[in-house]
């Protein structure tokens, strides 16, 4: 069936469903509004070769249609769910530096090249803009009892500066967070004691990624609530199975919101609908949670480093109270599937390496809680760590608005110009790392050339890097560290990696953890 048809037949069955429509009621206007668009496109696709359609910038791409842009290429070419093998592909197109043509006519520059990742990355800025996601940006602005701000991750100029400096210096504080590290602990063990609870008599632990998430979910939620909320029982409560659903659901509702048809903007579509749900679902859930640490905090006379974060942003007056509660969803959402799939991923490429286990588990306390220094003492899992990140980060690019006109590998772009940084695409390239598509954590403890450490930036760059970045470190150390001490862990064969707006493992995983 052509598009046109598609979008068409896909608004009528919605419709057709009669869900609850929820923005302004368009009565109509979604219908002309496509009819139109797909005569324009009918139209325009008979008397318009995609090669006559101007760029806005000189530069090779793929080619662009009226209307659409380059869009068509994720809607025929490319899968979704294989955005980042969609992108290394059109790298081997067109260049280390090419252009999308975004719907509407903006365009979108990727660029792989080292000498262009720096200058965009090192570019000093006070206001970093990053640009929003959209169904993000329209449902929360629809939602004002809900929402004061569109969010820290979403917002831009002063109000996303007065967020980020009220919300994050408790989080980013290198005190604060080694002051959790005795709670810490305690997760990881409880963590050790479900994966050992659902080991197989070979050490198989079968949908060993849905276990992470629970992690994820537990440590971040103790974070920045302050409070333990069970997620790692051995029998999980339908509250924490709904969040770690619906957290998925929302991340993958972002993703074909940018690279989908961009329908949603017309009509409330499924795509909406399921991302509104979403949002709603973490919204409530969320409010429990608060209320429960809330009265848990008022109750109890813990004053550990656990309630630190919480009960500042709580206390904070600069703040208003729908930015708190969104402020919360937006850590827990940003932390939990992140830190889940970068823990998969790490002992994932680790499997690869028994030989950097065994240093490991050399450099460590043979058993018992770990403390900073032990960490500090093991330099081979920073290296194994760092080494994952800059062969399967969970973020494979940062997206970024040129504040200034600039030039880059020779192009010169206008302010405005909407740039993704692959940063995880220069980093396999031979010509910024030795042997550069193995997995060798021994490159960080003697370094060999070419060895551009800038360009692994798995948390980002800049002013708008991620808050959690200390805090992720510290656990991912932490669980390794842990788990490496009980045991040996192998993968058979090679992993399944997914977009789903973040790059994720195909579900289920199975790894095996075999004694030492
Ligand atoms: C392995 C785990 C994680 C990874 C790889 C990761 C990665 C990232 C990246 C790449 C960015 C964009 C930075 C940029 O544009 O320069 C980001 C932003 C952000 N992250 Fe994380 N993150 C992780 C965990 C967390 C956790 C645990 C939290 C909260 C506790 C968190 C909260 C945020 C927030 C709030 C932002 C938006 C910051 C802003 O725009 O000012 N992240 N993260």
């Amino acid at each position: 069936m052509s598009l046109p048809g598609s979008f068409l037949l896909s608004y009528y069955v919605e419709s057709f469903l009669g869900s609850p429509r929820p923005l302004v009621d368009w009565s109509g206007v979604p219908t002309i509004i496509l009819v139109v668009l797909a005569l324009v496109m009918a139209a325009t696709a008979m008397i318009v070769r995609p090669g006559d359609v101007k760029r806005p910038i000189r530069l090779p791409g793929p080619p662009a249609l009226p209307i659409i842009g380059t869009r068509w290429l994720f809607w025929s070419r490319y899968k979704l769910n294989k955005l980042h093998e969609a992108y290394e592909d059109m790298f081997r197109r067109y260049g280390l530096v090419f252009v999308e043509v975004m719907p509407g006519g903006a365009t979108l520059v990727s660029i792989a090249e080292r000498g262009a990742l720096e200058a965009v990355l090192r570019t000093p800025s006070r206001r970093p803009y990053r640009p929003p996601t959209e169904i993000v940006q329209v449902y929360r602005r629809s939602r004002p009892d809900r929402y004061a701000s569109t969010g820290l991750v979403n917002e831009q100029g002063e109000k996303w500066h007065h967020l980020r400096r009220h919300l994050t210096s408790e989080l980013t504080s290198p005190q604060t967070i080694q002051g959790f590290i005795p709670q810490l602990n305690n997760i990881c063990d409880d963590f050790l004691a479900l994966l050992k609870n659902c080991r197989r008599s070979d050490g198989t632990v079968l949908g060993f990624d849905h276990l992470t998430n629970r992690m994820g979910l537990e440590s971040v939620c103790g974070l920045m609530l302050g409070t333990r909320l069970g997620f790692l029982e051995r029998c999980m409560s339908g509250r924490a199975a709904t969040l770690a659903a619906v957290v998925k659901a929302h991340f993958r509702a972002q993703r074909d919101s940018y690279y989908g048809a961009p329908l949603w903007k017309f009509a409330p579509t499924t795509l909406y609908k399921t991302f509104v749900k979403s949002e709603e679902t973490i919204h409530s859930i969320v409010s429990e949670l608060m209320e429960e640490a809330r009265s848990r905090t008022r109750g109890s006379s813990q004053d550990d480093g656990m309630q630190e974060i919480f009960l500042k942003i709580l206390a904070n007056p600069e703040l208003d109270m729908r930015d708190k509660k969104a402020a919360v969803i937006d850590f827990i959402t940003a932390g939990i599937e992140t830190l889940a799939n970068s823990l998969v991923f790490l002992l994932y490429l680790l499997s690869r390496r028994p030989d950097w286990q065994q240093r490991i588990r050399s450099e460590l306390p043979s058993c018992g809680d770990l403390g900073i220094e032990d960490l500090v003492s093991a330099p081979s899992i920073k290296a194994a760590t760092n080494e994952a990140f800059r062969v399967l980060p969970t973020v494979p690019f940062l997206a970024r608005l040129l504040e200034q006109p600039m030039n880059i590998a020779g192009h010169n772009f206008p302010a405005g110009t909407f740039i993704l940084a692959h940063t995880v695409t220069a980093c396999k390239r031979e010509e910024n790392f030795w042997r550069a598509g193995e997995y060798l954590p021994e490159r960080w403890i003697n370094v060999r050339e070419p060895h551009a450490a800038s360009l692994v930036a798995p948390f980002g760059r800049g002013k708008r890097m991620c808050p959690g970045k200390r805090f992720v470190e510290m656990e991912l150390h932490l669980l390794v560290a842990k788990i490496i001490q009980q045991w040996r862990v192998e993968f058979d064969g090679e992993i399944d990696v997914q977009f789903d707006f973040l790059l994720s493992p195909k579900s289920p995983v199975s790894l095996r953890l075999v004694e030492w």
